[in-house]
C-alpha cells in the first residue's frame, strides 16, 4: 500500500477538522486512534475521495483523489461503521451480487464470489436471509463480506468491532490478521490496535503521534482518557 498525504487540511463549516497532515502509509496494518471528534472519520474519508481536502493532496498508489476517484474507489474497499449505510438490497445474497455486477458479468462467478466471501467471514448460512431480520453484528459481517467479495486491493475499516460481541470480535480480529490486503483501521478497540504495525493518534485534527501500537496506546491512555 502506498498512500500519501501531502500537507492535507480539511475545513467543515469554517472549522479546521484536519490540519497539515503529511505522511506516507506503507505498512500492511495501520491503526488510527483518537478521541471523539478528533478527525478519524474525516481522515479515512479522504482516502477514497468521499471527501476532498481544501488544501494539499491525497495520493493512492500515485493516483490523486481529486482526479481519479473512480479508479481509486475500485481499489479501496471501505467498511463503514454503520452497515446500514452500505447494505441496500433486502436479501443478503442480492446485496452482495449488486456490488459485484460492476466487476463481473457472469452470474455464476458472482454467486461463487459471494458464497466465498460469506464463508470467509463465517456466515454462509445468512446468504438468503432478509437483511432486516439480521442482528447488528450479523449486518456488520455481511457488509464486510460484500466488500471482501469485490477483492479490493486496500481495505479501510471505520470502527469494525463496535457492534460485535466478544466471540464475533475475536473472530473478526483473526480474520483481519489473515486477510492478504493492507488495511487501515479506525478503532477504539485498543486490543485490536495492538495487532497493527503502526498507529496514528489524532487529536483536534492533528496527527499528534505516529508510533508503534504500544507507544501510541500508552500516549492515548495518558493524554486522552
Ligand atoms: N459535515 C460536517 N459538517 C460540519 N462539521 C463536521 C462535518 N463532518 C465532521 N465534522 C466535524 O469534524 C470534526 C471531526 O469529525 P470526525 O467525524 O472526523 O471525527 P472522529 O474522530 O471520527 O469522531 P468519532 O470518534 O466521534 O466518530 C468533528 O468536530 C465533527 O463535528
Amino acid at each position: 500500500m502506498l498512500i500519501e498525504f501531502k500537507n492535507v487540511s480539511v475545513e467543515r463549516d469554517g472549522l479546521s477538522v484536519l490540519r497539515r497532515v503529511h505522511l506516507s502509509l506503507t505498512q500492511r496494518r495501520i491503526g488510527v486512534l483518537g478521541p471523539n471528534g478528533s478527525g478519524k472519520s474525516t481522515f479515512i474519508r479522504l482516502l477514497n475521495g468521499l471527501l476532498l481536502p481544501q488544501e494539499g493532496q491525497v495520493l493512492v498508489q500515485g493516483l490523486d483523489t481529486r482526479k481519479e476517484v473512480s479508479r481509486i474507489r475500485s481499489k479501496i474497499g471501505f467498511v463503514f461503521q454503520n452497515p446500514d449505510n452500505q447494505i441496500v438490497f433486502p436479501v443478503v445474497s442480492e446485496d452482495i451480487d449488486f456490488g459485484l455486477k460492476r466487476r463481473e458479468a457472469n452470474p455464476e462467478v458472482r454467486a461463487d464470489l459471494a458464497r466465498q466471501a460469506l464463508e470467509q467471514v463465517g456466515v454462509p448460512h445468512l446468504a438468503e436471509r432478509l437483511v432486516h431480520t439480521l442482528s447488528g453484528g450479523e449486518r456488520q459481517l455481511v457488509a464486510l463480506a460484500a466488500v471482501l467479495a469485490m477483492q479490493p486491493e486496500i481495505l479501510v475499516f471505520d470502527e469494525p468491532t463496535t457492534q460485535l460481541d466478544l466471540r464475533l470480535r475475536n473472530r473478526f480480529e483473526k480474520l483481519l490478521q489473515g486477510l492478504p490486503q493492507p488495511a487501515i483501521v479506525v478503532s477504539h478497540d485498543l486490543e485490536l490496535l495492538r495487532g497493527m504495525e503502526r498507529v496514528l493518534v489524532l487529536r483536534d485534527g492533528l496527527v499528534v503521534l505516529d508510533a508503534q501500537p504500544n507507544e501510541a496506546i500508552a500516549w492515548y491512555l495518558e493524554h486522552c482518557a
